[in-house]
């Protein structure tokens, strides 16, 4: 059997504020393999976002332990981290954060060309991904000229450019209405499943959660398995 994309064991995070010490994330314990869709719930300030931090190596927890392809990350420097977390993992969040005046071609080709693989394959992959989410007529058009859904599928396709193990999404519906919000999470469900990837998706959508593969809700600081 082969080993989990992602597995967090204990991880815990406190956060020192003016008013005292803040436990957010008590022990979370969570495995996800190979093109596992896993929902995030819980409600807001229940620590999603914090989770989701820790497992892409963008905050150190204060104790327990990351592993990302069978890698422990905790006891590496940083260096070594983001190395790890530009290689192997990809980010979309509520807002796209694409940049204005680059198409959509050129937005999701720049992670490749960030790390070092050229303009040939970085402009090949952003076609496949770009046209694999519907967005194969809109490859030159820039961020402005394009619709909110539409956006988000690029922020998405830019999010797997560098072939990432694992996708971590905060959120990634929650600026859309309802039905584009489907539309996005279908496209993004297909993708991630198609290209074998891990995700970790934290979503105020109870609709949207109920077609993921498996969904935690984060409360008190722990992961309980979701009823539904
Ligand atoms: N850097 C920080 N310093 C102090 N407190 C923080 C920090 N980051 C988050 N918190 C607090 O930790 C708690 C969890 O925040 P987090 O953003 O992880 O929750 P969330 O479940 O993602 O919320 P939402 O659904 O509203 O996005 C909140 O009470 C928040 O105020």
């Amino acid at each position: 059997m082969s080993s989990p994309v992602l597995r967090l064991t204990k991880v815990e995070r406190t956060y020192v504020t003016d008013s005292g010490q803040l436990p957010v994330l008590r022990g979370v314990d969570l495995e996800l393999m190979a093109g596992e869709i896993v929902g995030l719930i819980g409600p807001s300030g229940s620590g999603k976002s914090s989770l989701l931090h820790s497992a892409g190596l963008l905050e150190r927890p204060d104790g327990g332990t990351v592993e990302i392809g069978g890698q422990n990350c905790s006891d590496m420097k940083d260096g070594a981290r983001t190395r790890v977390r530009l290689s192997q993992v990809g980010f979309v969040y509520q807002f796209h954060h694409l940049l204005p005046e680059f198409s959509a071609l050129q937005n999701v080709g720049m992670p490749g060309m960030i790390a070092g693989r050229g303009e040939a394959w970085s402009a090949e992959r952003a076609t496949e991904l770009l046209t694999q989410l519907g967005l194969g007529e809109r490859l030159h058009h820039q961020p402005g000229q394009l619709s909110g859904g539409e956006q988000q599928r690029v922020a998405i396709a830019r999010a797997l450019t560098n072939q990432p193990r694992l996708l971590l999404a905060d959120e990634p519906t929650g600026n859309l209405d309802p039905e584009t919000a489907a539309v996005v999470f279908q496209a993004l469900y297909d993708l991630a499943r198609g290209q074998g990837v891990a995700a970790l998706i934290a979503t105020h959508n109870l609709e949207l959660a109920r077609f993921m593969d498996r969904v935690f809700t984060l409360k008190d600081g722990h992961l309980e398995p979701w009823q539904g």
